[in-house]
């Protein structure tokens, strides 16, 4: 065998720090089935599981059916380990099939673990520890566990210079207690009187987790700083170099041992605080240490076990093994007794120990957890979850090997917990460890430690031999005022920090407050500016309403001038009638004046036997027909006059009307100018208000210079607070002050930006939506001022055409009044002066006279002849009074009426008659007697003059 353990160094991989297994190994998982108690036994409950013997298959089934033969083995579970030991196995063989390959480990400078898992009652405390008395010969007896075979074996292997120490601690209720020190809160009934124990007054310091590979990075006793640590590493590395070039920069170089430190000197990874170490130098004194604290340990009787482990506990052996000349290596090993997993029910658990069990099952829970984690390879274990696991968090996927030991009861009564406890060992053997050796450790530094505990022991001894009472020595003593007045400069210090922190609170409440005031005016101002925009909008929605109302007034004004145009047609229509009337008129007196020419001419006809007295009639005619034309030419007169005095009339109130629209357009044309003016006058104010806000206070990073006044208050503050403590504390707080002052500083620099984004963010959309509205508002006001110029110039349009208009119809009007009075005279000076008319009366006075001289038979040719002259005066009353019109109409010819009026004297026909017409019927009057029967030339002539009877 081996005795030093060095023998089994693969690879001479030993006296590396950082030489672990080259793979990742899986831990040992075996399963220990004790024989059925006694309590089983009463019960009767019948065996379940099976297991084979040690040298066969490590495989466990457990028949769960509760049945037999061959249908319950085909239906029992089986789970697969590394290692089965049934009720026949010793505690020798456990240890030496099981544990002694462990121990080598350690021997060889691994760290490693042992576990044992299970139900209560279960053995697995017998498994752990057993009989830790030991034998008359020095040696351990058959009933003793696997710690105190360790223990002996461990000095039995153990030959050059070593250092072993052992340390017990116990997990009772998620608190952790060590069971060597004297002073440690006693939870059960101590059976030591602590208070008579010189370690008392240290023992009052708890025990706390520390993980030294995070914790030891801030801790002052890994400072590179420290000149003794760096000397130490330095001599370390020389040392190691003049062996092998191998580097050992990643070496866990533990030199400062000896140091006023509360981490262990040679802790590594997960380790307690204030945990007591004992020094052992003898298997004996090892045991007798167990035994102290197994006798401290939380026990109790439950109805499943007389002495029921209510804890969990951790015996560890820490070996500083020499490696070579100066320098020791240091490995430990950890004896894991689990509390009992159990079914509270069961247990019998009420009130502590219910709480004991929900604690216990708590951790086991996690710990159960933290195995299926590991198994599955998840990504988060939470190891943090219970102290437990904490603890063992480096036998558990870490760095250690590790051994687990799952007992278990063959009784069917405890088949559900022990399928529960074999589920969890079958998973436990998926877990993989890097199984590391341990650090090294300098001799002096060693030999330093311990000869100062042993020095501060033999001291309280020496006191404590001397005198009674409590006595500590002058050094411990001035140790312990030392440690006190560290405490109170702690405290001071802690204070001191405090009272800054508070005043920084304050000043920070204060900023908080000025803040949130900022932020108010800033909200105001926001309402503000929201209002203003309310009323610009109010506004462009007036300056809309007014634009619909000026579109609405044009359509007025264009439906105005429709209705303008068609009374311009009336009063035209007017016209005509008026003319159509007056032709009728005349027509009318005509036929009068013929229907009495032919009563004449019938009172003619009878002239053959009458007195006629021609002269008078034909001075009655006369004086009939200029009556005639009289009452028609007033008549005339007076509806041309009535025509012209209504369009005289009508005509200004229609102009004054239109003019007044125009002007009432013009108004509010201009009205609305300039209200839109001040409208986009006030936009454009209220626009630059906000730009000059926006630009001017708002973007201008108002943030970041009150962010970065309070971000230099705050800075400042943390300066002083840093110088302060510089004045306490070393260089080193100063930078990791310093490097929180400038993450405190970078994070306001970031909450900051992030402010000021986020601001820009939600002002960004706005600005630009207020710009482009600008840009609307500039749009809308040229489109207003083209509007209102096309306005203004239709309107001018408008009143200029109606003013052509009006003096157009004034100078028609004062045309026709002329023509009027033109053709009154003309009319009367015509029928005056007419010759023709003068003539033919004289014509027919004088074939009057002729007709009364002749009294013949011709006087109906005469009467005839009469009758043209007559019509010849009906067409020249007609031509005088149509014009050309009537010569035409009686074509068939249609003249329109522009060409009619003031033309009328171009073409009218003369009234007078051609001579040869006049000869022709003189003659024919002379020689009418004469000619009549011969006279067809005659009547063909009279047949062409058309009869006013037809
Ligand atoms: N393999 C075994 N051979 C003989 N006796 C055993 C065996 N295992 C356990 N026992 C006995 O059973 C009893 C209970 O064992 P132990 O106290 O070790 O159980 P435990 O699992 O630690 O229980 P708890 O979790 O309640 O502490 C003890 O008296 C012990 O001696």
């Amino acid at each position: 065998m081996d005795t030093t353990g060095l023998g089994n160094d693969p690879g001479g991989e030993i006296g590396s720090a950082s030489a672990m297994e080259k793979d990742d190994i899986n831990i040992t998982v075996a399963v220990r089935c004790r024989g059925r108690n006694k309590r089983e036994i009463e019960a009767k409950s019948p065996i379940v599981v099976t297991v084979p013997d040690v040298t066969t298959t490590p495989e466990v089934s457990i028949n769960t059916s509760g049945g037999s033969g061959i249908e319950a083995q085909l239906q029992a579970k089986t789970y697969t380990v590394d290692k089965v030991y049934g009720p026949d196995s010793s505690q020798k063989l456990v240890f030496e099939d099981c544990a002694e390959p462990l121990f080598h480990d350690f021997m060889r400078g691994y760290n490693c673990t042992m576990l044992v898992y299970g139900m209560t009652s279960t053995g697995k405390t017998y498994t752990m520890t057993g009989d830790v008395e030991m034998g008359a010969e020095g040696d351990v007896n058959g009933q003793a566990g696997i710690a105190p075979r360790i223990l002996v074996k461990l000095f039995e292997c153990l030959q050059d210079d070593y250092v072993v120490k052992c340390s017990f601690v116990e997990l009772y209720n998620e608190d952790l207690r060590d069971l060597l020190s004297e002073g440690q809160d006693d939870f059960s009934n101590g059976t030591e009187n602590s208070s008579k124990q010189p370690e008392s007054l240290n023992a009052s310091k708890k025990l706390r987790i520390f993980d030294s590979n995070n914790s030891r990075s801030n801790s002052p006793v890994t400072n590179t700083n420290n000149p003794t640590h760096k000397a130490r590493s330095d001599y370390l590395k020389k040392k190691l170099k003049s062996n092998r070039k191998k580097s050992l920069d990643d070496m866990s170089l533990n030199a400062n041992a000896g140091g006023k430190t509360h981490v262990p000197p040679t802790q590594t990874g997960i380790y307690i605080q204030n945990l007591k170490d004992f020094h052992i130098s003898t298997a004996k004194e090892g045991l007798q240490l167990l035994q102290r604290g197994l006798q401290r340990r939380q026990v109790a009787t439950t109805k499943l076990n007389d002495v029921s482990s209510r804890s969990h506990t951790i015996f560890t052996i820490t070996l500083y093994k020499k490696f070579k000349d100066d320098l020791y290596r240091l490995s430990k090993i950890n004896l894991v007794d689990l509390a009992g997993s159990e079914n509270v029910n069961k247990a019998g658990a009420l009130n502590l120990r219910a709480k004991e069990s929900g604690s216990i099952n708590q951790s086991l829970l996690t710990l159960g957890r933290v195995i299926n984690s590991l198994a599955d390879k998840s990504a988060h274990i939470p190891f943090r979850e219970s102290k437990l696991t904490r603890l063992l968090q480096d036998s558990l996927g870490g760095n250690t090997k590790t051994v687990l030991i799952a007992t278990i009861s063959p009784a069917k009564i405890a088949a559900e917990e022990t399928c529960s406890t074999l589920e969890y060992a079958s998973k436990a053997k998926n877990i993989k460890n890097k199984p590391q050796l341990g650090s090294f450790i300098i001799k002096d530094i060693l030999l330093k430690d311990v000869s100062q505990e042993l020095i501060k022991m033999r001291a309280d001894l020496w006191c404590t031999k001397s005198k009674e009472g409590i006595y500590v020595s002058q050094k411990n003593y001035k140790e312990m005022v030392d440690d006190l007045d560290n405490f109170k400069t702690e405290l001071t210090e802690l204070k001191r920090t405090n009272d800054s922190l508070v005043q920084e609170n304050e000043l920070l409440g204060k900023e908080k407050k000025s803040g949130a005031e900022r932020a108010d005016s800033l909200k105001s101002e926001l309402d503000n500016l929201r209002s203003q925009l309310k009323s610009v909008t109010n506004k462009l929605a007036q300056t809309n309403t007014q634009n619909t109302k000026l579109s609405e007034q044009v359509t007025d004004m264009n439906r105005i001038q429709t209705e303008l145009k068609s009374l311009i047609e009336v009063y035209q229509q007017k016209h005509e009638t008026s003319k159509h009337k007056f032709q009728r008129l005349l027509k009318d007196e005509l036929a009068t004046l013929t229907a009495k020419i032919l009563s004449q001419w019938d009172t003619l006809k009878n002239v053959n036997s009458g007195n006629y007295q021609i002269h008078t009639h034909i001075d009655s005619i006369r004086g009939e027909v200029m009556n005639l034309l009289e009452t028609t030419k007033e008549n005339a007169e007076t509806l041309y006059k009535s025509c012209i005095d209504d369009l005289l009339k009508e005509t200004p109130k229609i102009f004054q009307l239109i003019s007044d629209n125009v002007g009432d357009i013009r108004g509010m044309t201009e009205e609305h100018y300039t209200e839109m003016a001040r409208n986009f006058s006030d936009l454009s104010e209220e626009f630059n208000t906000f730009k000059q806000y926006l630009d001017g206070q708002f973007f201008q990073n108002n943030h970041i210079e009150m962010i970065q006044t309070h971000q230099d208050i705050v800075a400042s503050n943390m300066q002083k607070m840093s110088d302060d403590l510089l004045q306490s504390v070393q260089n080193s707080i100063q930078n990791y002050l310093s490097t929180n002052a400038q993450m405190v500083t970078n994070s306001i620099n970031d909450v900051a930006m992030d402010v000021i984004n986020k601001e820009m963010d939600l002002f960004a959309p706005k600005k630009s939506k207020w710009e482009e509205s600008i840009d609307l508002i500039n749009q809308s006001d040229s489109l207003s001022n083209k509007f209102r110029n096309n306005m203004t110039k239709s309107v001018d349009d408008i009143a200029s055409v109606i003013r052509n208009s009006n003096e157009s119809m004034d100078r028609s009007i004062s045309t026709i009044k002329k023509h009027i009075i033109e053709n009154d005279i003309n009319s009367q000076e015509q029928i005056n002066s007419n010759e023709l008319l003068t003539n033919s009366f004289k014509a027919i006075q004088e074939k009057s006279n002729n007709i009364l001289h002749l009294v013949t038979g011709d006087l109906t040719v005469t009467a005839q002849e009469s009758m043209d002259g007559i019509q010849n005066l009906d067409r020249s009353i007609r031509t005088l009074i149509h014009g050309d019109q009537y010569i035409h109409s009686t074509k068939g010819v249609h003249i329109p009426p522009q060409n009619r009026g003031p033309e009328l004297h171009s073409t009218l026909i003369p009234l007078k008659p051609s001579s040869s017409n006049l000869n022709r019927l003189s003659d024919s009057t002379k020689s009418s007697p004469r000619k009549r029967s011969q006279g067809s030339e005659d009547e063909t002539h009279a047949s062409k003059i058309p009869k006013l009877t037809q």
